[in-house]
């Protein structure tokens, strides 16, 4: 079988090399030439991978349409800002039986789409599925034992892709939730930068596991509103991938939190860390979402100010902690009004 892989990052990248040492053909396009190159000429990808060598089954293609010509299976891998740009691209040469798998965690600013609606906003006729979960690409192109979640609306879709993606150290679980499955991959995010600005003001576990604790209740709070299984909220791509990403110091998110609560800026954070962080864009379209629809987000709306607003992240954490007083079942209530 030939896989396509648009986006040849960290993610992309491990993926890759994941499929091809299942022997399929993995043709993979970047925008970037020159990471490319540098696995054409010397089999390594050093700008987002390094130290990883990668087989000849991996194929670079500088033409995206070359790239997914003939593949049953087109792998989404790009940040989520250019999700739509990169389906524009494609728009003329997909058909209608290839499959989309996105690998991208975040929400569109402005239109508050998941990464599976913009995808099906261009490609209605094709079925598509979202991988997610705990998975640094550090760790799985190490073949560190791993768990994830495959989500599809069909589930022969979801089971054709756990079948191509299962090894025997990545583990891979179905779920027809696609709504929670894509709402916790991209929220968590927020709480892990907001997780990396408590270590970064020195605050402790304690704070730390506040922070996850009361950050599913609101990722959960919000995917219900959306029309999300609760359940799911429980799962890899829920408290798993909160876990790993406010945790893991391969967490670039976490990483960035680090920087700013040791006081860099949001720029200057972004800047060392050169690779994307998916959560500065979700914390700007949560949060408005949020508003949109009624959705209480007390810690989103605080990272919001201290991202956006040039709110002190020592104030914010304050005021987190001084809210009017809370029964915690019932804080957990869900917003039951599905828009
Ligand atoms: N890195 C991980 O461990 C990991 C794991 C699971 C999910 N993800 C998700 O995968 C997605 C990609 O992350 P990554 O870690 O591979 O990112 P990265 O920063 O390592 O690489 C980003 C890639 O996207 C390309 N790119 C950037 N802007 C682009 C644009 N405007 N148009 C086309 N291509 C563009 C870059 O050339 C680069 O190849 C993100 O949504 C991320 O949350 C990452
Ligand atoms: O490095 P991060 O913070 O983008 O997280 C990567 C993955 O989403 C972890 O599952």
């Amino acid at each position: 079988m030939r896989i396509s892989i648009l986006g040849a990052g960290s993610w992309g990248t491990a993926i890759s090399l994941l499929l091809a040492k299942k022997n399929f053909e993995v043709r993979v396009w970047d925008r970037n030439d020159k990471v490319l190159d540098d696995i054409k000429l010397n089999r390594k990808n050093d700008r987002y991978l390094p130290g990883i060598t990668l087989p000849s089954n991996i194929i670079p293609k500088y033409d995206i349409k070359e790239a997914i010509d003939g593949a049953e299976m087109i792998v989404v891998a790009v940040p989520s800002h250019a999700v739509r740009d990169v389906c524009s691209k494609i728009k003329d040469c997909v058909i209608k039986d290839q499959i989309f798998i996105s690998l991208t965690k975040g929400i569109e600013d402005k239109t508050f789409k998941r990464m599976s609606q913009v995808i099906e906003e261009f490609f209605s006729e094709n079925k598509v599925a979202v991988l997610s979960g705990p998975s640094h690409a550090e760790e799985v192109s190490r073949d560190v034992p791993t768990a994830v979640v495959v989500a599809s609306k069909h589930e022969d879709v979801a089971l054709k892709v756990q079948d191509t993606f299962m090894t025997p150290n990545f583990r891979v679980y179905t779920n027809t939730d696609i709504i929670g499955v894509e709402i916790g991959g991209a929220v968590k995010n927020i709480i892990a930068l907001a997780a990396g600005i408590s270590d970064g003001l020195g605050f402790g576990d304690n704070t730390k596991a506040a922070l996850m604790t009361r950050g599913i209740a609101e990722i959960a709070r919000l995917g219900i509103a959306l029309g999300a299984n609760p359940m799911t909220f429980t799962g890899l791509s829920g408290i798993g991938d909160l876990i790993v990403t406010c945790m893991s110091m391969h967490s670039r998110n976490r990483r960035a939190g680090i920087l700013i609560g040791k006081g860099k800026s949001l720029k200057e954070a972004l800047e060392e860390i050169n690779m994307v962080v998916e959560g500065v864009n979700t914390t700007k379209s949560t949060y408005q979402l949020s508003l949109n629809i009624g959705v209480e987000m007390p810690i989103t709306t605080e990272l919001y100010n201290v991202l956006f607003n040039g709110k002190d992240p020592k104030l914010a954490v304050t005021e987190l902690m001084q809210r009017d007083k809370k029964d915690e079942l019932e804080s957990m209530l869900f917003n039951k009004v599905v828009i």
